[in-house]
């Protein structure tokens, strides 16, 4: 199985041109230049990859990515692996932190189901793309094959590709998948040459020796496959196939000019291996928060994000997205909406007007 198109070619750039239209109207808004902050900044990079001076957040697709970890037999998580396949029940019946984010927003909410170890029943509102009941326990072997990562991918694709055709203006990938802050712990420890002590944080609540010991796994992880660190290996090392399939709708977004909402810890590390295949990819993300998770801000770093928020939110499924959803919106309202100088009959007094290029001092 080839890998999709988006995954092997670089995405085209949001529009310079935009992007310049969009800082010369917020120059003209009744304001002191720069004074919106980031907000000002969320605008005119969304009007950049809309190639719109309109810029708008009203659509947002929501993809939530559910897999099992075979490295949950290492004792890795606060909680026990059936709860992946129940929490797919979960979202689909309206019960989940982010199903009812998606429904406060107006936003379209799918689940892909990638195969869980517990039997999930063949719901409606469900996609089946069930690869395997679960990725292999990677301190023994590597988690996924080759063609499991190119099926993943593909899966990811999809979901961009099903984003592009409902007309949505944003796209949230979500992930679900007990253990996977451990997956995530170590692609990002062997991508970034970090030391797992560092990376490995509480997930769903462990306590200190719970993370230690999880730190001790990964260090195992790290001996046993550290012969080819390309994203590809790293990522058919460490699994799972939740996030493999969120790297390819990541890439399948930024490929079909879809802006992306990156949520915590492990969509940040989904981001990362998608932005290390294919740099240009790295200009199609904003970042909704840091998550508390404390290997967040190495991730954050590497890909040289400031996030909008920092509730102390660790939870995943895309819900720390969902929550900035709302700065979004109100960045793009007042973008849109505000008067200008002119319109307003606001005078600007010769020593009081807005320099041509006027620094924001978020740049
Ligand atoms: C009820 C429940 C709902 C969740 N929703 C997301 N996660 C989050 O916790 C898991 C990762 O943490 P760890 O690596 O420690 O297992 C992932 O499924 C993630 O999405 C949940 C976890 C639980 C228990
Ligand atoms: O930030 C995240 O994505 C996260 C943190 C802890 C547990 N699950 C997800």
């Amino acid at each position: 199985m080839l890998f999709p198109v988006s995954w092997t070619n670089p995405p085209a750039l949001p529009s310079a041109h935009f992007l310049e239209l969009a800082m010369q109207r917020q120059n003209t808004l009744t304001k002191p230049a720069g004074s919106l902050g980031q907000l000002e900044a969320i605008a005119t990079q969304l009007a950049s990859m809309q190639g719109s001076e309109l810029p708008t957040a009203d659509k947002i697709h929501i993809s939530i990515f559910a897999g099992d970890h075979g490295v949950c037999a290492e004792a890795i998580s606060a909680y026990p692996q059936a709860v992946t396949a129940q929490m797919i029940a979960n979202f689909a019946s309206g019960g989940a932190a982010i199903s009812v984010l998606a429904k406060l927003l107006g936003a379209t909410l799918e689940v892909i189901n990638l195969g869980t170890v517990t039997d999930t029943p063949d719901l409606p509102s469900v996609i089946n793309a069930r690869i395997a009941p679960s990725t292999r326990n990677f301190v023994e072997i590597d988690a996924m094959t080759s063609q499991q990562v190119t099926k993943a991918i593909h899966f990811g694709d999809e979901a961009a590709q099903r984003a592009a055709r409902a007309g949505c203006h944003l796209f949230i990938g979500g992930e679900m998948g007990i253990g996977n802050t451990t997956s995530a712990a170590a692609i990002a420890c062997a991508l970034l040459n970090k030391n797992p002590i560092r990376l490995a944080g509480p997930g769903t609540g462990l306590d200190s020796a719970g993370v230690r010991h999880k730190a001790e796994v990964i260090i195992r992880a790290l001996q046993r496959h550290n012969d080819d660190q390309t994203p590809m290996a790293v990522l058919k090392a460490f699994g799972g196939f939740e996030i493999a399939a969120l790297a390819g709708a990541i890439a399948g977004c930024a490929a079909r000019g879809i802006p992306v909402l990156i949520d915590g810890f492990i969509v940040s590390v989904a981001a990362l291996i998608a932005v290390s295949e294919q740099p240009d990819i790295r200009a199609w993300l904003l970042f909704s928060h840091r998550s508390a998770e404390p290997g967040h801000q190495a991730i954050l770093d590497a890909l040289k994000a400031t996030p909008l928020l920092d509730m102390g939110m660790r939870l995943g499924e895309g819900s720390g997205a969902a929550v900035a959803v709302p700065l979004i919106r109100a960045a793009c309202a007042l973008h849109n909406n505000m008067a200008s100088f002119d319109s307003a009959g606001v005078n600007v007094g010769q020593n009081d007007a807005p320099q041509s290029g006027a620094t924001n001092r978020n740049d």
